[in-house]
């Protein structure tokens, strides 16, 4: 069954023209011709039922291993440059947000990802003079985390907000209940939408709540693409439905395919990651994220030599520090 049409749009959201005087920061498009034309289910169903079949149909001959252009017999900056760092818990505290920055640097790792409301307390710690740097580390923020279940439009809303903030990538959860209820439609808006808000173009200006932040990035001089990541929970997925959803994440522009929230039920395995590779190579610039559940090297080296470009965990210091002799 399709969506209904909504009161407010996603595009009035960010178009400026629901929200004023807030809103003018987000994107504009100089024309309807710049908005990508909306998947309907009639068009989707069957493309999304014919990459099922092939995917299914070749999965047993998927035993090969990758290579990774690095050593993977140790922790190396490397490895930790796979590696988003991760605190999603909903009692973080500011000291605990500081020491997951403070590992972050210390060891390299790609991001810290975190819920959007610490996003300007990392940003300010990265971007600090003051803190030694041991790597290129970004602000990563979750959107819609962890339900994927708010509107597209308060997704974009809140994309918008955590770029202006500081993330420079983003992690937003798919809307799972209108996957399984087969809207691809609506499932390929929401991330097409949220992908539109991560490319934000030049001369916007700040939010006043931004410009109050220490260290908030000056959009109004540049234009930023933000990637966006897309989990797909597939702890809550047939075969059938994460196929699906990698095949609608790459349609709608996703950067990466992520396995898990860490909080629903199941994370990333190395089966699912072979899978989701699969399913989306016919795209190549779409990468594989594993999360959940990824708590030591082995389990680390596994996921990446099954394709995984990228990691998500909470346990990025005993990834790096698990094996004997890491050096670490
Ligand atoms: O998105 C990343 C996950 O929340 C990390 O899960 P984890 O705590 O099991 O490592």
């Amino acid at each position: 069954m399709s969506q209904p049409t909504r009161r407010i749009d996603t595009d009035d959201v960010m178009s400026g023209s629901t929200l004023s005087p807030t809103a003018p920061c987000f994107p504009k498009y100089k024309s309807t011709e710049d908005r990508p034309a909306p998947r309907t289910n009639d068009e989707l169903t069957p493309l999304v039922d014919a990459h099922i079949a092939q995917i299914l149909s070749s999965a047993a001959e998927d035993t090969t291993d990758f290579a990774p252009s690095f050593d993977v017999t140790k922790p190396s900056p490397e490895l930790a440059a796979c590696i988003d760092h991760t605190l999603l818990k909903p009692d973080a505290t500011a000291e605990q947000i500081k020491v997951l920055v403070e590992e972050a640097v210390k060891y390299g790792f790609k991001s810290c990802c975190v819920n959007p409301t610490h996003i300007p307390l990392v940003h300010s710690l990265l971007s600090n003079p003051a803190t030694p740097t041991a790597g290129p580390t970004i602000p990563c923020s979750v959107i819609g985390f962890p339900l994927g279940a708010s509107t597209t439009a308060t997704k974009c809303y809140e994309a918008s907000l955590a770029i202006l903030d500081g993330a420079r990538e983003l992690d937003m959860v798919i809307p799972v209940g209108h996957l399984k209820s087969r809207d691809y439609a609506a499932v390929h808006a929401d991330i097409a939408a949220v992908v539109r808000a991560a490319s934000v173009p030049p001369n916007n200006t700040p939010l006043p709540h931004a410009a109050a932040n220490p260290g908030t990035p000056p959009l109004s001089m540049a234009s930023v693409t933000v990637p966006v990541k897309v989990i797909i929970e597939t702890s809550m997925l047939t075969d059938e439905e994460k196929i699906a959803a990698c095949y609608i994440a790459a349609d709608a522009g996703a950067a990466f395919v992520k396995t898990s929230t860490g909080f629903g039920g199941g994370g990333a395995t190395v089966e699912d990651i072979r899978l989701m590779r699969r399913a989306v190579a016919h795209v190549p610039t779409v990468q594989v994220k594993a999360s959940g559940g990824v708590r030591n090297f082995e389990q680390c080296v596994a996921v990446i030599k099954a394709g995984a470009h990228r990691v998500g965990a909470s346990s990025g210091v005993a990834i790096m520090e698990s094996k004997e002799g890491s050096g670490y």
